[in-house]
């Protein structure tokens, strides 16, 4: 049943998806696969895992974004699969966020490209029909936060390096009114206040607390955690949960969707400014001393 899903990608024709491959896996279901989304499906259990592989930070760059949009399209029109479990093939990092390289020194129509995409991915993931379960093996600022926040249930491996929250202010700039909507959501307003304006990354037993995730639990165990979840999820008739999360969500996604093209144009001019290119550029730099 498509409920939720069905939606139509807008992107610019013609961006490069890397050498994709589809064959059978062992159970016979298709296994595709792009240069930085890995799918392991299982058929028989309707589950396909999706490991993020974009190294050495899972940074969502406009291709990498690309390619994930079309991985999810293929997932949820292909009937086999009723859940996703989402995680990293990098070692300790879950997704460091937006590719702050397609924020800076671009040009407006990039921005504009780019933008577009990251509401893309978020009305995906956030209005899937299926169950998605984050496994977050691994830091998840920011985007990656947001990538999470739009999962059903989230599990998070128990590293104190592993920190999770939307630090955009740290870095000058401002999360928008639907990350926003998203996290209040999850945490509830005051708790969201807070963190936003902080930009607080939350370590795990933080994170547990604040109801950022739901369960935190040993690394080994984190994928056998999402399985477990999951499972539980979708013993649940798909008609009657499908329809229960479209009416949780549906007023979120379309206070989005109602003004795309205007937040697409705000984020172009706030972006576009010196001062705020200035901060990112201060802040790439930051990250690339902090190894010397
Ligand atoms: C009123 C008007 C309002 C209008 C508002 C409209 C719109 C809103 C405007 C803007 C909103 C934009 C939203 C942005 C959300 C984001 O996601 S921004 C990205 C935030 N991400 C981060 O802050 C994470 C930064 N990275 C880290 O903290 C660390 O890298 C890490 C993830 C914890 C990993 O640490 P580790 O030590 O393992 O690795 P390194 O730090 O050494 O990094 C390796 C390598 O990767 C590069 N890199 C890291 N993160 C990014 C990134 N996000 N983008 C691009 N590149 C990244 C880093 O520079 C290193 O590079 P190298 O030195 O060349 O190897």
């Amino acid at each position: 049943m498509a409920l939720l899903a069905g939606r139509t990608v807008l992107l610019r024709a013609g961006v490069r998806l890397g050498a994709e491959a589809a064959t059978r896996g062992g159970n016979g279901a298709r296994r595709f696969a792009s240069h930085r989304v890995l799918v392991e499906p299982d058929a028989a259990a309707g589950i396909a895992t999706i490991k993020l592989k974009n190294p050495p930070v899972n940074s969502l760059s406009l291709e990498f974004l690309t390619e994930l949009i079309i991985c999810l399209e293929k997932l949820e029109n292909d009937k086999t699969f009723r859940g996703i479990i989402l995680t990293s093939d990098c070692p300790g990092i879950f997704s460091a966020g937006l590719d702050l390289r397609e924020m800076c020194g671009k040009n407006p129509a990039h921005y504009a490209e780019y933008w577009r995409a990251v509401q893309e991915i978020w009305l995906k993931l956030y209005l899937s029909n299926m169950v998605l379960v984050a496994a977050i093996n691994g830091a998840s600022p920011a985007g990656g936060c947001l990538m999470a926040l739009t999962c059903d249930y989230r599990v998070l491996a128990d590293n104190p390096r592993y920190r999770i929250g939307l630090n955009e202010t740290l870095l000058g700039i401002i999360a928008p009114f639907w990350f926003k909507d998203n996290l209040v959501n999850t945490i509830g307003h005051r708790a969201a206040d807070r963190a936003l304006q902080l930009g607080l990354l939350f370590p795990p037993t933080e994170a547990l607390q604040v109801g950022m995730v739901d369960q935190v639990v040993p690394e080994d165990q984190i994928h056998s955690t999402a399985l477990s979840v999951m499972s539980q999820w979708l013993a649940i008739p798909d008609h009657a949960r499908q329809l229960t999360k479209s009416m949780m969500r549906k007023a979120t996604a379309d206070h989005l969707i109602k003004q795309r093209e205007a937040d697409i144009q705000n984020f172009v001019s706030f972006i576009s400014k010196d001062s705020i290119q200035k901060s990112l550029q201060v802040y790439l730099e930051k990250l690339k001393q902090k190894k010397h």
